[in-house]
């Protein structure tokens, strides 16, 4: 007997068995014997240990074949009578990143993973899993379909299917609470964030952690279990914790996530599977758990999500309009950077610089900002060590009042106050001053950096990277490259950029890179539906309940006003006359009223003080714009959620296609990883391009077109020539779209 009992064994095998031999005849191969490509390898240690190791580099995603591989190998192990007990591990130190996100999108051929895991639990003889490098998702189910678990101690556990909007549906909904119980099974598989091996030994989710050789102490551990009972070891037959108080621990998780959730269906549903566990039987839930999966999984919030997890990683393979590429430019080692500024971005970019583990040197101009700084920076640094259990990395910094102090390192990002005359006076200074060949890069969030690189010796050494707000805690950076940057100078920045742990994205040169350019229509037309009878709560409401944390005007509020009237005071925005072009003065009337925002306690809304956080509608604002509409000839109308919509986000996704077309970015990924990232756009549509390829190129269109008339003044609401020539090659899907921007011609 190989297996022990399980009421729907026979039902499981025959799934079992007729999709492996669908799948053989498909892929005309036997998979046990480690010759089809990558799978699993089997071999025997210390005598009577069968060792079956995955192997699908990178992370040892459980493809089909993989799948396939691991049913022939754990039959031959289980048919072996010299094998008393088994042992999974993973190639090259990673024990198994979850299921292969890319099959998903595809046929799914292959063994299915939930009676692959079923069935291994009702192996009769013990399975251990070593666990080293990352179980994730699938790869913890796997674990948790067997009946010990060895974590290497630098190991991460998780369920992170939350996150690529889905819950981990090969019974791992049904089996963690039965083992950690339900409040950490809610929160583990809620935020799909990952475990330490040292937290996965306290919850209860792995038996042994060591610092030692994994596959040695599961192999040890195998040898001691092996003929002993292994009732107790499968998860599925034991009962589900409950405590008394599970009904208002879940309303609370209910409400929790559908607050938090933005709109993202998956976060609900992990509760409702996590609710099955608790309260039917494990093949109950079980049914649960597919049925909720099978939802999940045909979403347009799940392909979006997995869109943008492939995206993250896409943009790390840069390319530039004059064929500089991630695969040919070789970044150079930097050991020593200088932050010259230490207003609140200099301060952030400090740390974020300090934790990556390089030395800084951090300017400012007076010694009482400067000891301000440090002070500040200390603060920082102390808390995240506080955080990560480690210790602050304030040695790494030297502060000094004095310039000539970068004159020796390799590397300056400045991050003075965003003027362009302040700017050029600086990198004049640096020019003179840096050894040669130093790396001059400056932190703005919209300045020509063609201009900024023409005050320098050596304009192939500057880049533009501009950090968001916290610089240490946004994951976001936009690496600029100018007319004149060496493939080396973007080769180091995205280096730094990855480094200090952000996602770094190459853009282009233009006036706001891509996104603060895209910003600009979005923010117009809310501007512009205010003078036609909107109120800022209208506005916001539909763009909060679109997903995003905030809408514009709180957004403007919170980030304070001041800072775009300053801009467009620069730019003459403010004292031009606009005759052909639609421009709203509505923010630069609150500004010269003092009305900043958050920080003057006025703005958009109203606050108790200065600083205070809660906005609440203020009579005051909703009487000015009655006047000013009055003034100016603007006779209100009512404005719906569809129309703040429609204006606002198809604005943005047109400049966006225009960015496309101006080479400014080099694919739609770096647009919808930038929006993401650095500007709340909800994570669940995708990005801004992903989102107009779910509504429709052509919708996006005749929308625009429709609203184009309505305002001839406003060009940006005029179609991009881009967006008109996709809908003409017949609305290709969104990875190639680069084949009609780069072939005028293109009929793909
Ligand atoms: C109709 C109803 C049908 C229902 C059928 C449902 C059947 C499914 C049943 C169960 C489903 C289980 C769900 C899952 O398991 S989903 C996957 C869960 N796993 C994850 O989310 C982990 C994702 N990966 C990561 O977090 C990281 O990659 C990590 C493993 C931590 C490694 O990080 P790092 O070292 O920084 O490396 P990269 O992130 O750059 O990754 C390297 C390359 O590997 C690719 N990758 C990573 N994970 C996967 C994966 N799970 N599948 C496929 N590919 C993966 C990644 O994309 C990188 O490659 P590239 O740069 O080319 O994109």
């Amino acid at each position: 007997m190989i297996f022990g009992r399980y009421p729907s064994r026979d039902k499981q095998d025959k799934a079992i068995a007729v999709s492996a031999k669908k799948f053989r005849s498909a892929v005309g191969s036997d998979t046990s014997n480690g010759l089809f490509g990558n799978m699993a390898l089997y071999s025997r240690v210390s005598g009577s240990v069968g060792l079956i190791t995955l192997q699908n580099p990178p992370v040892n995603a459980l493809s089909a074949v993989v799948r396939q591989s691991l049913i022939d190998l754990m039959d031959r192990a289980l048919s072996e009578p010299e094998v008393k007990s088994v042992v999974i591990c993973g190639q090259n130190g990673k024990f198994c990143g979850g299921a292969d996100i890319k099959e998903f999108r595809s046929d799914m051929t292959g063994p299915p993973l939930v009676p692959m895991i079923d069935r291994l639990e009702l192996s009769s003889k013990p399975v251990v899993a070593a666990i080293e490098g990352v179980a994730l998702g699938g790869g913890l189910e796997l674990a948790l379909g067997c009946h010990y678990r060895v974590a290497h101690s630098k190991t991460r556990l998780g369920l992170p299917e939350v996150t690529l909007g889905l819950l981990p549906g090969a019974g791992g909904t049904q089996r963690l609470p039965r083992l950690v119980g339900i409040p950490a099974a809610l929160e583990l598989i809620t935020t799909g964030r990952h475990v330490t091996a040292a937290e996965a030994l306290q919850l209860g989710l792995v038996d042994f952690v060591t610092d030692h050789n994994t596959i040695e102490a599961a192999v040890k551990l195998a040898l001691s279990v092996a003929g002993k009972s292994l009732d107790s070891r499968r998860i599925s037959t034991c009962k589900c914790p409950r405590p008394p108080y599970a009904d208002a621990l879940f309303e609370e998780a209910m409400q929790r996530v559908r607050r938090s959730a933005r709109g993202a269906i998956a976060p609900v549903a992990c509760v409702q599977a996590v609710h099955a566990a608790a309260t039917l039987p494990f093949a109950r839930g079980m049914e649960q758990e597919k049925q909720l999966m099978a939802t999940l999984f045909t979403s347009g919030q799940a392909r979006a999500l997995q869109y943008q997890f492939f995206a993250q990683r896409a943009v790390s393979r840069w390319s530039t309009p004059s064929g500089a590429r991630w695969d040919t430019s070789k970044p150079r080692p930097v050991h020593k950077v200088a932050v010259i500024g230490l207003g609140t971005m200099g301060r952030g970019i400090t740390v974020a610089l300090a934790q990556a583990g390089l030395s800084v040197v951090a300017v400012e101009t007076h010694e009482k900002q400067l000891m301000e700084a440090k002070r500040v920076v200390s603060g920082m640094l102390e808390r995240g060590a506080k955080r990560l259990g480690a210790p602050p990395a304030l040695d790494k910094i030297n502060y000094s009042c004095e310039i000539q102090a970068v004159a020796d390192v390799d590397l300056v990002i400045e991050a003075v106050f965003e003027d362009m005359v302040v700017k050029k006076t600086v990198f004049r200074q640096l020019s003179a001053i840096c050894k040669p060949g130093t790396f001059l890069f400056t932190n703005t969030s919209g300045l020509d950096i063609d201009e900024l690189a023409a005050q320098t010796r050596n304009p192939e050494l500057v880049v533009g990277m501009h950090f968001f707000a916290p610089a240490h805690v946004m994951k976001l950076l936009e690496v600029v490259y100018g007319r004149r940057s060496s493939s080396q100078a973007v080769a180091t920045a995205m280096k730094i950029g990855k480094n200090m742990d952000k996602i770094s994205v190459a853009v282009g040169n233009c006036s706001g890179f891509v996104g603060n350019r895209m910003l600009r229509p979005y923010l117009d037309q809310a501007f512009f539906l205010l003078e036609e009878g909107a109120t800022p709560e209208l506005v916001d409401q539909a763009l909060e309940e679109f997903g995003f944390a905030m809408g514009v005007f709180r957004m403007s509020d919170l980030s304070g006003l001041d800072i775009g009237w300053k801009v467009r005071k620069a730019k003459e925005m403010v004292s031009k006359t606009h005759q052909d072009c639609r421009y709203s003065p509505l923010g630069d009337l609150l500004c010269e009223r003092g009305r900043f925002g958050q920080k003057t306690g006025r703005g958009w809304y109203q606050y108790d003080k200065p600083g205070g956080r809660v906005a609440k509608p203020d009579p005051w604002l909703h009487s000015f714009l009655e006047k000013y509409r009055a003034q100016r000839g603007f006779v209100a109308r009512r404005i719906d959620h569809q129309e703040v919509l429609e204006r606002c986000l198809y604005a943005l996704i047109n400049e966006g296609f225009r960015i496309l077309e101006d080479r400014i970015a080099s694919g739609p990924e770096d647009i919808d990883v930038i929006y993401v990232l650095g500007y709340s756009w909800p994570r669940h549509r995708g990005g801004p391009m992903f989102y107009a390829q779910m509504v429709g190129l052509s919708r996006i269109l005749e929308k625009l077109e429709y609203y184009h008339q309505l305002h001839l003044d406003i060009p940006s609401l005029q179609p991009c020539s881009l967006l008109r020539k996709l809908v003409a090659n017949g609305r290709p899907p969104i990875h190639k779209w680069v084949e009609v921007i780069k072939n005028p011609h293109s009929h793909l």
